[in-house]
């Protein structure tokens, strides 16, 4: 079936044009406060997607305090800036395991982000080596996410670090029986794919007021909201370094697609090699990975000459479609395809057309003096 072509009234589509109906929207999402160095973070993390040839683009839900300065970087990198209002938690005496993980309870706003029926949240302090547009295509209806460890010194606080239990290795430390039932599956918020949804973005705001908040904040709150549909996904897809020396006998390094710098001391961006097990030879070559797609200049994001404004993403996308397509998918599809591409290159000449029009006019009126 040929896409319909949409007319909406949304904000950045040229002449009301936005997007064939019947292509899937998708992004990947990052969170952003205040005006620190995690700016850093999130250019490298828009370069690490453009180098792995990504299809979808990079949103950023930025907080108000996040200066216009930062904004503009990120928009020069290509990453689609969105702001969202802060979300507290209801008042309480938590101990937080690290007292800014407050803030983190406004990430829940990205589940207002309806216009994308899927996206991946990746944290700022995120890198992705390998494409994982794929995690797009896995079933609708769960919430999908890799196991987080127990071991570090941020979780002494909880029963599983007293104990010594952890879900990486649930055989070495058996739960004591006293204790009751084993702890559900826990997943870390760092990385996870999702389906945005007003009534569950509803649903979350006002269940969040009614949750004694936690040491690990909205990771808490989402691993308890979503207990019931959450789907582990392997570790290669959130490497959390600790994961390196609590448990190598689980990480294949080569294999592994996404790294997430959570561990003290591993921000690629603050990295001194200071504190402990931050002089491995892994974590070395880690760090200098992501400095490596963070300095390199011919990542930075290069608008087509012509398009500015034009809402090009399903374009792409219908290109990256061309390659399943050459592997199972049907003529029809490919006609589909075809059509799209048809499309959207008129649309982008016209916009070009447009530009040359307004210029030369422009041009014109300089030269008659008006
Ligand atoms: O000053 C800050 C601090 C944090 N962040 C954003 O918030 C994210 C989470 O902060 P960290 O990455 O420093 O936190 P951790 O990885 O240690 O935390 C983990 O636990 C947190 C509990 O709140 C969150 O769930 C988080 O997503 C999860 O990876 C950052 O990546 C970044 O995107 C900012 O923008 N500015
Ligand atoms: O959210 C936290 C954070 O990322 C910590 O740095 C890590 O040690 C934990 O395992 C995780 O749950
Ligand atoms: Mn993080």
């Amino acid at each position: 079936m040929a896409p319909e072509l949409v007319r909406t009234a949304a904000k950045s589509g040229a002449a009301g044009f936005t997007k064939p109906a019947t292509l899937p929207r998708r992004a990947y999402v990052t969170f952003l406060a205040g005006n620190g160095d995690y700016v850093k973070g999130v250019v490298g993390l828009a370069k690490g997607l453009r180098r792995v040839k990504s299809a979808y683009p990079l949103v950023v839900a930025v907080l108000p305090d996040v200066p216009e300065e930062h904004r503009k970087i990120l928009e020069s990198q290509g990453c689609l800036v969105r702001e969202i209002e802060p979300v507290y938690p209801p008042e309480n005496q938590t101990q937080f395991a690290m007292a800014y993980y407050v803030i983190n309870y406004s990430k829940l706003r990205i589940w207002e982000f309806v216009e994308y029926s899927k996206m991946i949240y990746l944290d700022g302090d995120i890198q992705v080596f390998e494409n994982i547009d794929h995690l797009f295509d896995l079933p609708d209806g769960q919430f999908y996410a890799v196991m987080d460890c127990f071991c570090e010194k941020t979780w002494s606080d909880s029963p599983q670090y007293k104990v010594g239990y952890c879900q990486q290795c649930p055989d070495k430390v058996q739960w004591p029986k006293e204790l009751g039932r084993p702890p559900c599956l826990y997943f870390n918020a760092g990385m996870f794919v999702f389906e945005p949804s007003i009534d569950t973005y509803h649903d979350l705001l006002k269940t969040v007021q009614v949750t004694t908040p936690t040491s690990f904040a909205e990771q808490d709150f989402l691993n308890m909201y979503f207990k019931d549909i959450y789907k582990p996904i392997p570790l290669s897809y959130n490497l959390v370094l600790a994961m390196l020396w609590r448990h190598p006998e689980n990480v294949n390094l080569d294999q592994v697609k996404v790294v997430h710098y959570c561990a003290a001391g591993s921000k690629p961006w603050r990295y001194t090699g200071k504190e402990e097990n931050m002089q491995r030879e892994d974590i070395k070559m880690l760090v200098k990975k992501w400095w490596d797609i963070y300095n390199d200049s011919s990542l930075d994001y290069k608008p087509l000459s012509g398009t500015e404004g034009v809402d090009i993403e399903p374009f792409v996308h219908a290109l990256s479609e061309v390659e399943s397509v050459k592997v199972g998918g049907s003529v029809d599809k490919c006609l589909d395809l075809v059509l799209v591409y048809t499309l959207f290159s008129t649309l982008i000449s016209l916009c070009g057309m447009i530009q040359l029009f307004d210029e030369a006019m422009q041009s014109v009126s300089r030269n008659l003096g008006v």
